[in-house]
């Protein structure tokens, strides 16, 4: 390769690099797989390397990816905050150990951990309290987003014990683990909402959001890694991470020492397999120096320490046709694309389903009838579709159109703007949304009528008897008795009978006549108004209390209320303004249905679990108002005073408390307690 030729690649490979980078870290979006992005920046190094000259002072290959954004104050890290150098190979762990065994003289050992896949976290404690959150970053400057850190609840607000240091900076990776993750999905999928991406982009995501209430909804985890600070007093980076665990950290207790090489590649090995076990995702192993003397010894490049090396895992990703795509209709009309594959064994499952998200999806990996494609197994339940083999490709095919009608109904689907999702225009007309909208009104969190479960649904929308919610309650027993249908399982073929026997039925009516007691919040949740989960409708209700209110609501009215925005509003108004849904509604007024929350509840105690201790509210915080919060303590026997003195049982401090009175309160030997530590209180 000649200079220009290098110098036009160069260019052309940071153009690409600082794209992707931009993408991962701002937009929470990868487009291309980490082992391509790492293979580009590997090319990078190399040119660099081979033409020393040409390497710019502001190269990707010499600076952390991420970035800082204009959201949130900016922070400048005490110890910079730094990548780790990565390898896919053997060969270059054993250079890796090969440089260390170099410069280091006599023995060392190392520490693997696990390199959980998820969005790094600088935390500083002072005196035992957490004052502040920062992200990445740049890896000189962060995010300060200390108020979303504090809703994660594995991260200590205080720390256990006396001897830790008066001030530390502790490191970790925040995550959301895929229980979390599949549910959030299917809450979104739901209410009709886009889904997310991946576990990882999710919790990068989150942990920028601007409302800490919804970061606190999101169950974000955190491992903790790393202890800095000055004069710390431990000469091993083991020893930090048993006194982490014992401060009250989240410590994964899945990291080894290691003496050789050796020891490091069979742990490699036996977690090869063994990390799909994990609740969450990781994507190698990190190799750390254990001493701390002989990590300063090997020191650092600009970009990342030489004492550590990630050893990524190459994603476990097989080749095989597609077959074809199915769609599927979801309750609110969405439409979500299925890709259906020859089987094939990935990482110890068999294959036969991939999502494909939507049609976006679908364009961007340039799909062909009867391609050959990439799937590849995350830590989610369902594999997705990374690439096409396009050395297989039948020459001459299609690219995959996407479908223009219902595949249920026969509607011409309409896509909003700005939406990546098709939609079935069809509500009140279309069978999977009938029936989805029927299994939503039924479902634990709505009208809890669990007994009409499992494929009962599938009957009563067959024999006609039940389309829309209000006819559940027009069932009698007559009607239902004696009622049959085979289901066939369309996986394994097997079959499965559902029949009406007397006690079914009564079971049924008994479960359907208790739903009327359901209260205002969840019937209206129930309704399945497009973009109205649970919450949102409790806040609705809250506001509004009865639905002839909400009803009447204007746009200006409805985006008055917290959390409401644009979007929801106009589904609101837009559910409203269909006479068919007025008419259901009144029915289910008739049928004695709560459509209104009960007067607000007389303020009496409700518990005495703070009796006879006071209390001092200051500052602000995340879940409640400081009114609910004063509520909570009186409704619980607690007393709220006005003023700090040496009487007082405890202070609640939130955010932005003013130092004066925290002085005071120390001085005084006050208890001073968190949000969450009072909430524990009340449990
Ligand atoms: N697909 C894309 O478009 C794209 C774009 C940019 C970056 N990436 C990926 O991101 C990686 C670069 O990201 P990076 O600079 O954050 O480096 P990195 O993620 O490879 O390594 C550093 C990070 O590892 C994390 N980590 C997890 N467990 C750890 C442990 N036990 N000890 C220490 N650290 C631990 C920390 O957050 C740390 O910041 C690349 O390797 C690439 O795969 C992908
Ligand atoms: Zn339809």
């Amino acid at each position: 390769m000649t200079e220009t030729q290098a110098a036009e690649r160069i260019q052309e490979l940071t153009r690409l690099i600082n794209h992707y980078n931009f993408q991962y870290y701002q937009n929470a979006l990868s487009e291309i797989s980490d082992y391509e992005f790492d293979m580009l920046l590997e090319e990078l190094m190399k040119l660099e390397t081979e033409f020393p000259n040409l390497q710019a002072i502001n190269s990707p290959t010499r600076r952390v990816g991420g970035t800082i954004t204009k959201t949130f104050p900016t922070v400048y890290h005490t110890y910079p905050m730094l990548s780790l150098g990565n390898t896919y190979s053997e060969e270059e762990l054993r250079e890796f150990d090969n440089r260390v065994r170099k410069v280091l003289e006599g023995d060392f050992e190392y520490v693997c951990e696990l390199k959980f896949d998820g969005v790094a976290l600088s935390l500083t404690y002072e005196n035992g309290e957490l004052v502040r959150g920062v992200t990445r970053g740049d890896g000189t400057r962060g995010d300060d987003i200390t108020a979303n850190v504090r809703t994660i609840k594995n991260i200590p607000l205080h720390l256990q014990g006396k001897d830790f240091p008066e001030k530390m900076e502790v490191r970790g990776e925040v995550f959301i683990p895929f229980s979390v993750f599949d549910h959030l999905n299917k809450e979104r999928e739901d209410i009709g909402e886009a889904l997310l991406a991946n576990p990882r982009n999710a919790a990068s995501g989150t942990l920028k959001m601007q409302d800490s209430a919804v970061v606190a909804k999101r169950k974000l985890s955190c491992y903790v890694y790393s202890l800095l600070g000055e004069k710390l007093g431990f000469e091993t980076h083991s020893e930090t991470l048993e006194a982490l665990k014992k401060w009250g950290f989240d410590v994964s207790q899945t990291y080894r020492k290691c003496n050789t090489i050796e020891e490091v590649l069979a742990y490699i090995n036996e977690w090869e397999s063994k990390r799909f076990e994990l609740p969450i995702g990781t994507d190698g192993i990190v190799v750390k120096v254990n001493n701390f003397a002989q990590q300063e010894e090997l020191g650092y490049t600009a970009k990342s320490p030489r004492w550590a090396i990630a050893y990524k895992y190459k994603a476990m990703n097989a080749a095989t046709p597609l077959l074809g795509i199915k769609y599927q209709v979801g309750r609110t009309g969405a439409v979500t694309p299925v890709a259906l594959l020859k089987p094939v064994q990935l990482a110890g499952t068999t294959v036969k389903r991939a999502s494909l998200h939507n049609a976006n999806e679908i364009l961007r990996l340039d799909i062909h009838e009867g391609d050959t494609v990439f799937v590849e197994k995350g830590g989610e339940i369902i594999p997705k579709i990374t690439g096409v083999d396009v050395s297989k490709r039948v020459p001459g095919s299609m690219a995959v159109a996407y479908i223009d009608h219902c595949p249920a109904c026969g509607s011409e689907l309409i896509r909003a703007e700005g939406e990546a999702n098709f939609y079935c225009p069809n509500e009140d007309g279309c069978p999977p949304q009938i029936k989805g909208k029927l299994e939503h009104f039924i479902s634990r969190k709505a009208m809890n009528i669990e007994s009409l479960g499992e494929g009962k649904i599938e009957l009563l929308f067959d024999r006609g008897l039940v389309r829309t919610p209000d006819m559940f309650y027009e069932l009698t027993f007559e009607k239902l008795l004696g009622l049959e249908k085979v289901f066939e399982d369309e996986e394994t073929g097997k079959t499965r009978k559902v029949s009406f026997r007397e006690k079914t039925v009564e079971n049924m009516l008994n479960a359907i006549e208790k739903s009327k007691e359901i209260p205002f919040d969840r019937v209206l949740f129930a309704l399945g108004i497009r973009f109205v989960g649970n919450t949102v409708a409790q806040k609705l209700a809250a506001h509004f209390r009865n639905i002839d209110n909400l009803k009447q609501a204007s746009l200006e009215e409805l985006v008055s209320v917290p959390e409401i925005g644009d979007r929801i509003a106009f589904s609101v108004q837009h559910y409203f303004s269909k006479p068919e849904h007025l008419e259901m509604i009144e029915k289910l007024r008739a049928q004695g249905l709560q459509l209104e929350l009960p007067e607000k509840a007389e303020t009496g105690p409700t518990s005495d679990k703070l009796a006879p201790n006071t209390f001092v509210i200051s500052g602000v915080f995340e879940q409640f108002s400081r009114d609910e919060l004063q509520d909570l303590i009186t409704r619980n026997g607690g007393k709220i005073v006005s003023s700090i003195s040496k009487k007082l049982s405890y202070l609640v401090a939130g955010d932005k408390m003013g130092p004066s009175k925290l002085e005071k309160a120390n001085s005084l030997g006050v208890k001073i307690i968190s949000e969450q530590e009072f909430l524990k209180m009340i449990e």
